[in-house]
């Protein structure tokens, strides 16, 4: 059945559907050349319509141990050449499959390319997929669609678990975090308690932790008030460390201001400054909104990171106080693991050394 993505812009793109359906979402797209089911169940993409510019997708199939989340969050997927013939000796099926069981709108067959040009040029934007010879009627109906606001609360656990048998004890507000992040803290030598986004400072500390984590998640970090809130009550309480939302979120809890970039910044090979060093590191990234470095109080806190393509903040740290974040993914999944060093700086800093600054061995 042959179907549209159409932006909000009135730019029309054809494809075939995979099945028949409607989508709403914000569309973006993600310049990786694999990691294709990661983006699908990481929870940062929900509420979007996610274009993969690489050419091929599905070409090593799907598999259980690539899932970031208990389901995914995506709107809508957009693909070239969707492959139906995987080959990976982990392959448990083929990514067709994977979509329709989870009821996840897919157009491919489609010009990529220019759907990313068209969001280059004129930024992120409001997208729906439809099928063909839908009533024009109908597409402004779908087009004037509020998108959600509240997607953190979505995403988030809706009970608290345990990850990890040994080590410091750290609380994860869970905003949205990826599996890969959980298991990449209990490898660093954590032990881990996964609490709901909305769960209040004082509740927090009353598990005693060593440290507390910020976990990435979807949306503009300023929809999320109560979160700033909260944490900007546990600052200086205990170590903190946050990852993409997570450090937008303490940006903004330490007074500074985050905006939303042109078409921001999703793949897995972008390159990131460590201004100590000046060693770049390449990095997994997926956000589209970033720190306001004129906004942040140079006194208290100093940039640490910065992105080699569009100079915009990747990473801050407290000047006084054993609290750090980073706007890209140390985790990857997918991705280089050129960084997940900055677990081990953690948790050199929960141990005492607060000016840890640990760089991955030459
Ligand atoms: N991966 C993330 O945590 C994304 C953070 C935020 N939702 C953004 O788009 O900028």
């Amino acid at each position: 059945m042959n179907g549209q993505l159409i932006l909000a812009d009135g730019s029309r793109f054809s494809g075939k559907l995979l099945f028949e359906t409607q989508a709403v979402g914000e569309a973006v797209f993600n310049t990786g050349m694999t990691g294709y089911q990661e983006v699908l169940t990481d929870p940062s993409y929900c509420g979007q319509i996610v274009t993969m510019t690489y050419p091929l997708i599905g070409n090593y199939g799907v598999a259980g141990i690539f899932e970031q989340a208990r389901q995914s969050f995506v709107r809508g997927f957009i693909v070239s050449e969707l492959c139906g013939d995987p080959s990976n000796w982990q392959n448990e099926g083929t990514l067709a499959s994977y979509l329709k069981e989870r009821n996840i709108p897919c157009l491919y067959d489609v010009d990529t390319r220019a759907v990313t040009k068209a969001l280059r040029t004129s930024g992120a934007m409001k997208g729906i997929i439809v099928p063909e010879g839908l009533a024009e009627s109908e597409i402004a109906r779908l087009m004037a669609t509020e998108l959600p606001a509240d997607t953190v609360m979505q995403v988030t656990t809706q009970e608290p678990y345990d990850m990890g048998t040994e080590g410091p004890h750290i609380a994860v507000l869970d905003y949205g975090v990826k599996r890969n992040i959980l298991h990449s803290m209990v490898a660093a030598g954590f032990k881990l308690t996964v609490l709901p986004a909305w769960t209040s400072a004082e509740d927090v500390l009353a598990l005693k932790p060593d440290g507390i984590f910020l976990s990435n998640g979807p949306g503009d970090p300023k929809e999320v008030p109560f979160a700033i809130e909260t944490i900007g009550q546990l600052i200086g309480k205990k170590p903190m460390f946050g990852i993409c939302l997570g450090h937008q979120l303490l940006a903004l809890a330490l007074g500074g201001d985050t905006y939303k970039l042109k078409f921001g910044h999703r793949g897995s090979n972008h390159p990131v400054k460590d201004l100590a060093t000046g060693r770049v590191y390449i990095t997994s990234q997926n956000h589209g909104y970033a720190v306001d470095e004129q906004s942040l109080d140079g006194e208290k806190l100093v940039v640490t990171h910065r992105a080699v393509n569009d100079g915009t903040v990747e990473g801050f740290r407290h000047r006084a106080l054993p609290v750090f974040s980073v706007q890209y993914h140390p985790e990857a999944a997918p991705g280089p693991d050129d960084s997940v060093y900055l677990f081990e700086q953690f948790l050199a800093m929960i141990r005492g050394n607060n000016n840890a600054q640990i760089n991955q061995p030459a």
